[in-house]
């Protein structure tokens, strides 16, 4: 399986194009390494379907390289470059049988039939398709027509890459979890590269080893899934990864102390480097490292309760803080009411800052209580 590297990739669909916001992908330089799963996930509009398209060769990329181990496929077309792509809707023939379907790449370029017989069955067996080889494609539903163009694809051993751009749209909800854990299995099994474009982060952190993140035709962050939970490089990732998203509250430094609200935290030394910089800082917590006290302490920041949404076994709660809103999330056994005046406590080890919206690399020991 092929290492693809995108390099200094741009694409307007424009003719003319002027200025950064004539592009639908603005300058992306990206290695999709071998034998992983990779997620492109980002909100509708971010590029995921330009990049799916020019990676396959559905799109000539106005600017910039693709290379395939090293080769220069730029001008070569899908078929060319061997990868396989499954779109939102199923591509398969209704009236050949699902065997003839897994069948059809594999005859159009010649294989023999004792090989082509082989890989069929195999193919089959991965996908859970075994019982329905004789059968016409006709009439089957939409998530078993999906495994079918998946098979089509992963029927040639040849293949560089599979993409999949929303592949789960159409499926019954109630199926989209075994299609999902089917498309893991296989993955893992084979070790073929595989990229899922999604604008679901469940999806994405299920699936992928890597998460690529996308917003406004740029790549803002490649990582594991728990990399961009824990260690959001942008307040981009940290709101749009997370549910509900990542806490940001505006913030300045004073003295050696980080301001939040009316709080202050003690920056154990590293104010001078923060002052040093723009001015334009934020607060970051997940609403899971946000613990709830009753009375006032080092560490805390106080607020108004604004809401209290029920999850099951956990409540979200809102609290207004002055400067902004912090979220917590927490148990559904501590007891909250809205108008209650609580103490919220940020994990010290999980506080992260942003400066101009991207994180700033902090030491863990950088934040100490508040006073
Ligand atoms: N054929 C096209 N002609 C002109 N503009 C296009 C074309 N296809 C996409 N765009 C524009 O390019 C930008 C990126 O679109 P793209 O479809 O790649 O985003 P996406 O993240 O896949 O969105 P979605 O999840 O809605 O499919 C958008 O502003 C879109 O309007």
């Amino acid at each position: 399986m092929a290492e693809i590297r995108l390099c200094k990739l741009r694409h307007s669909y424009l003719a003319n194009p002027e200025s950064d916001d004539d592009y639908a992908l603005k300058s992306v330089d990206l290695t999709w390494e071998e034998g992983l799963a990779y997620a492109l996930l980002g909100p509708s509009g971010s590029g995921k379907t330009t990049m799916l398209n020019i990676l396959s060769g559905l799109l000539t990329a106005s600017e910039g390289k693709v290379l395939f181990d090293g080769r220069d496929v730029t001008a070569l077309d899908a078929r060319e470059r061997n990868i396989a792509q499954v779109f939102q809707f199923p591509v398969v023939y209704e009236t050949m049988t699902v065997g003839e379907n897994l069948a059809f790449p594999l005859k159009t370029r010649n294989v023999p039939v004792a090989k082509i017989r082989e890989r069929v069955g195999f193919i089959g067996e991965e996908l859970g398709l075994t019982p329905l080889l004789n059968r016409k494609a006709r009439g089957l539903s939409a998530e078993q027509k999906q495994r079918i163009s998946l098979g089509r694809g992963l029927v040639r051993e040849d293949v560089s890459a599979i993409l999949l751009d929303e592949p789960l749209t159409v499926i019954d909800p109630a199926e989209k979890m075994a299609l999902r854990r089917t498309l893991k299995a296989v993955q893992l099994h084979l070790g073929v590269k595989l990229i899922y474009v999604t604008h679901d982060q469940h999806e994405a952190m299920t699936l992928a080893d890597r998460v690529v993140v996308m917003d406004n035709g740029e790549v803002v962050q490649v990582g594991s899934p728990e990399e961009l939970f824990n260690n959001p490089a942008h307040e981009f990732v940290g709101y749009f990864i997370g549910t509900p998203g990542m806490n940001f509250i505006s913030c300045e430094v004073d003295g050696d102390d980080l301001v939040v609200g009316q709080s202050r935290f003690a920056l154990n030394g590293l104010s001078e480097r923060l002052k040093a910089g723009n001015k334009d800082l934020t607060f970051g917590i997940r609403p899971e490292f946000v613990s709830l006290r009753d009375a006032g302490a080092a560490g805390t920041i106080p607020g108004s309760v604004t809401k209290v949404e029920n999850h099951g076994d956990e409540q979200i709660v809102s609290v207004d803080i002055g400067p902004g809103r912090m979220l917590a999330r927490v148990h559904q056994q501590v007891r909250v009411q809205v108008g209650n005046t609580v103490h919220l406590a940020p994990e010290p080890g999980a506080i992260r800052l942003f400066e101009n919206r991207k994180r700033v690399d902090l030491p863990k020991s950088a934040f100490g209580g508040a006073s």
